[in-house]
């Protein structure tokens, strides 16, 4: 069964606890899932499951500080993952205009550097819509690891 690797990136816990739920319910599903909440690039690059990025967006359209020196090491490595699958939930807040969920979009161009595969549409969820991220996360969890088993 596919290893599924969650990367978090949170401020206040709100995209953490979305990770969780997410774990719970695909490892009812039998896959098996692990929560990184201070992910290193070796997390990565030391087997290619699917990756899936779950992080808030924080200053000006920033990464959260435990998930900011993967990044960064993401940008400056850019450990080459061919085709290796990936998707992406970001929290955010549209009234912060231009910046809303800004931090998907950094993790979305450093994956795409590092030639790895989109699958799905990002998914922003909106504190301003929901106070419960995970109850649109999980229905699209469900959609996005059908099409990357596929
Ligand atoms: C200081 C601060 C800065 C923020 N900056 C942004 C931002 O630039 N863009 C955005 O979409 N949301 C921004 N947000 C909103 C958070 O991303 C949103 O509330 C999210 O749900 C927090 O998730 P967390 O509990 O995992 O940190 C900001 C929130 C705070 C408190």
């Amino acid at each position: 069964m596919t290893d599924i690797r969650i990367l978090v990136g949170s401020v206040y816990g709100g995209a953490l606890l979305t990770a969780r739920a997410i774990r719970q319910a695909l490892e009812n599903e039998g896959y098996c899932v692990q929560v990184l909440e201070n992910p290193v690039l070796d997390d990565i690059t030391s087997d290619d499951s699917p990756l899936l990025v779950c992080t808030s967006t924080t200053g000006q359209g920033e990464v959260p500080g435990n998930l900011l020196p993967f990044y960064v090491a993401l940008r400056e490595q850019l450990p080459q993952q061919p085709g290796r699958p990936f998707g992406i939930i970001v929290l955010g807040d549209s009234s912060y205009g231009d910046t809303f969920c800004g931090a998907g979009t950094l993790m979305e161009e450093a994956l795409y550097e590092t030639a790895a595969r989109k699958v799905g549409d990002t998914l922003r969820i909106d504190a301003l819509e929901t106070q419960e991220p995970e109850s649109e996360a999980l229905p699209w969890v469900r959609e996005w690891i059908a099409a990357v088993s596929i």
